[in-house]
Formats: structure tokens, C-alpha cells, sequence
């Protein structure tokens, strides 16, 4: 049986959209700015995946999506748009983000710094959660850009969009969130948390790789990241790959409908919280930042005494994916940033396991995973040099 654990890495495609993308290929190939008929042919159905993608972000009429190659080019193209606008050309220097951002958010803020910009990078509390209120506290003069994700990418956990939205409205301040791992699991409202600025991929919900979006909400439009041809009004260059587009639309649609959400919030909840309570049978395990406002589908869990790439390798050899947030460097293995981040310690860092479900899991495939990571964590325990389980209920004194 092989069982998919790791679609907050990616995801597959929906059969159905996959079906809408095919006719893109060989039957309605023409260029979309080209004048003739091959070109136009395109058109009705580029049109209708940009309004599924505005319905599912509940983006107003009057505001922009730019189809973009992925959520970091969509990043890309706000951080540094904010930078040429509002700080280059402009009197402010300031950024505010978080500590636990993927790194297209803290890589192109650590490219500013070294440009000259300030970044405030605000730390997150033992539950991986950012407390509103820090935002506030840091907004300045100079402040031109605050930048939080919806949801985190390793723990799940939720951030306090609507909250941050409000303060930035207040203060005047641009708000851009990174909303790739909140699209398709949870509501995401643009308008009703006052965003200014959105990024997504489309194969974090079920959409093909290469292709994402970036909302700019009317009167915050930026300096495009790409010069060149006139495609998307000028704001991206570059022709647009027009299957990609039709499938992320579709995708996009199929993900963030009522009936899709609840069946997140309802079916998917349920097999995590199955895999994830019977993981948490085991002795020393836990899950990373807690169990609360996360999104439904994902788990980062803890094995104490369990390098987290060695429970990949053993999961791997029974056809079970997951991922685990420690990078790999060289023959080191750098402890998770998230789990740096709210104070694991340096040997837990080294432990957590990612899994992270979607609408395609079956409660068969989380039963054989549940067996199968039972047996891994005893075997490399068994076999491991340093870790000796010692019970707490001291029944051997009795
Ligand atoms: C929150 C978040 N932002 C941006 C990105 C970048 O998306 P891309 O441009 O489509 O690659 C990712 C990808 N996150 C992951 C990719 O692999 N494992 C992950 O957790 C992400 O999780």
C-alpha cells in the first residue's frame, strides 16, 4: 500500500483538473495576446479560472490577481515591490515578519537587510503562535511592509490574520500574508481581514506545480518583479501558461467551496487526529506547538530519541511520504527552525516528523500507517545508542 503523508510539500492533482487542463496542450494552443482566433480560443476559459480564483479568496471585482510561477515568486514580487516603491523610492525602511515565515519570506527580507533595509522578525510563543498585539508594538514611521503567514507550513498552526489586518488598516501600513497552506484547508477572506496583498501555489490545493498567484487589492499596486511583454496589464511579463492557469482555477474552486472546506474541517480532521492520537500512544512522543488552531490536515510530531530523517527512511521502505523540517547539511542534520524557533530544544529539533493529510487519504491508508510507524519508532529506539526509555509510573519499584 503506499500512502501520501506530505501534501503540505505538494499535492496531486485533482483527476478533474487535470481533465480541464488537457484540451490546453494540442486543441487551444495559441498564444493569449495574439490577435487571431488560436489566441482568442484561450481566452473564455482563462477568464473563468480568474473568477474562481477571485470567488475562493473572496477578492473584490475591482482588485488584481497576477498568475505567477509560485507562492515564492508571488512573495517575490511583494516584499521587493514594496522595496523599489516604498523604500527605494520612498521614506520608509522598515519591514516587520515573523520568525517562523518559509523562506521566500525570510530569504528575500534577509536579501533586504543586506540592502540596507530594517526587518523586524517577530518571535512566535511556545504554541508557535504570534500574539497580535507585537505587531502594534512594532509598527513604526518607517514601517512600509508587515508580512505574516496564514497558516505555518510545518505545525499547522493558524495565525492571527483578521487581528493583524485590522491594526495594519489602523496604522496605514501594507499588509501582505502568505496564505499557501491556509488555501484549501481553511476560509480565507481577503476582504474580511483587510489584506492588501496574498500569495499562493496551486499545488497545495490539488492545482499543478508552476503556477500561483498574487492578490494586490486595488490603489497597492507595485512595481512588477518581471519586465517585458504586456501580459497580465503589464504587471507580470511573460507569456502565461494557460493550462496551468485553467487547472489552478478549477483547483481552486473544487478547494475552497463550502462543501470541500467542511469535508476538511469534518473527514480529513478526523484521519490527523487518528494518525495523531495513536502515534501519541507511544511513549515520549508529542505534537510540536500544541494541538489547537491548527489547520486540519497537518501534524508535527515529535519522537524523542528518533532522528526525524530515520523515521522518513523506515516510513519510505513501506511506501509511506511525510517530510520533516530539519534541513539537511552535509553529514549534519540542522535542527527544524520552526521548532528553534518556539524553544524546542536542540535534541527534540532534531525529532519532528511531519504529516500532513488531504481529501485523497483513506482511514485503510492511516490504519497501515499507524502500524507502520509503531514498528519504526521501536525499531530505531532499539537500535539507537543514546536512547534509553525510562517509564514514569515507576512500577518497577513496586
Ligand atoms: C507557507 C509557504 N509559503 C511558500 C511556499 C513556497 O511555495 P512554492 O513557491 O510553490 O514552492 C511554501 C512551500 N512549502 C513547502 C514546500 O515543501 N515543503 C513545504 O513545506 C509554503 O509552505
Amino acid at each position: 500500500m503506499e500512502v501520501y503523508l506530505d501534501n503540505n510539500a505538494t499535492t496531486k492533482v485533482d483527476p478533474e483538473v487535470f481533465k480541464a487542463m488537457e484540451p490546453f496542450f494540442c486543441h487551444i494552443y495559441g498564444n493569449p495576446n495574439s490577435l487571431h482566433k488560436f489566441g482568442a480560443g484561450t481566452h473564455p476559459k482563462m477568464v473563468e479560472a480568474l473568477n474562481y480564483l477571485y470567488e475562493g479568496i473572496n477578492a473584490a471585482d475591482a482588485d488584481d490577481i497576477i498568475i505567477t510561477a509560485n507562492a515564492t515568486e508571488s512573495i517575490n514580487t511583494v516584499i521587493k515591490g514594496i522595496w523599489i516603491d516604498k523604500i527605494l523610492n520612498g521614506n520608509k525602511n522598515h519591514i516587520i515578519t515573523s520568525e517562523v515565515e518559509h523562506p521566500a519570506v525570510t530569504a528575500t527580507c534577509r536579501f533586504l537587510e543586506s540592502q540596507g533595509v530594517n526587518v523586524t522578525y517577530l518571535p512566535v510563543d511556545e504554541n508557535g503562535t504570534l500574539d497580535a498585539s507585537l505587531i502594534k508594538e512594532h509598527i513604526k514611521e518607517e514601517t512600509a511592509l508587515v508580512s505574516i503567514m496564514w497558516a505555518n507550513n510545518e505545525t499547522g498552526k493558524i495565525f492571527p490574520i483578521k487581528e493583524i489586518g485590522a491594526i495594519c488598516k489602523e496604522a496605514g501600513v501594507a499588509f501582505h500574508t502568505d496564505a499557501t497552506q491556509a488555501i484549501g484547508k481553511i476560509r480565507v477572506d481577503v476582504q474580511a481581514c483587510n489584506v492588501n496583498y496574498l500569495s499562493f501555489s496551486a499545488h497545495k490545493f490539488h492545482g499543478p506545480k508552476g503556477v500561483g498567484g498574487t492578490y494586490v487589492q486595488k490603489g497597492f499596486e507595485l512595481t512588477p518583479l518581471l519586465h517585458g511583454g504586456e501580459q497580465m496589464g503589464g504587471h507580470r511579463a511573460g507569456t502565461v501558461d494557460v493550462a496551468s492557469m485553467v487547472g489552478m482555477g478549477l483547483a481552486m474552486k473544487l478547494a475552497t467551496s463550502e462543501i470541500a472546506l467542511a469535508y476538511e474541517e469534518n473527514h480529513v480532521k478526523k484521519l490527523r487526529d487518528k494518525l495523531e492520537n495513536a502515534i501519541l500512544e507511544i511513549p515520549e512522543t508529542i505534537v510540536i506547538g500544541g494541538k489547537e488552531n491548527r489547520t486540519p490536515n497537518t501534524t508535527l510530531i515529535s519522537f524523542r530519541g528518533v532522528e526525524g530523517e530515520s523515521m522518513l527512511w523506515d516510513m519510505n521502505q513501506k511506501t509511506i511520504g511525510a517530510s520533516t523540517g530539519s534541513a539537511c547539511a552535509s553529514e549534519d542534520l540542522e535542527a527544524n527552525p520552526v521548532m528553534n524557533a518556539f524553544g524546542s530544544d536542540s535534541e527534540l529539533a532534531h525529532t519532528g516528523v511531519r504529516f500532513s493529510l488531504s481529501r485523497f487519504n483513506t482511514e485503510e491508508e492511516i490504519d497501515y500507517a499507524i502500524t507502520v510507524i509503531k514498528n519504526a519508532v521501536n525499531r530505531l529506539r532499539n537500535i539507537s545508542s543514546s536512547y534509553a526509555y525510562t517509564p514514569k509510573d515507576h512500577v518497577s519499584q513496586l
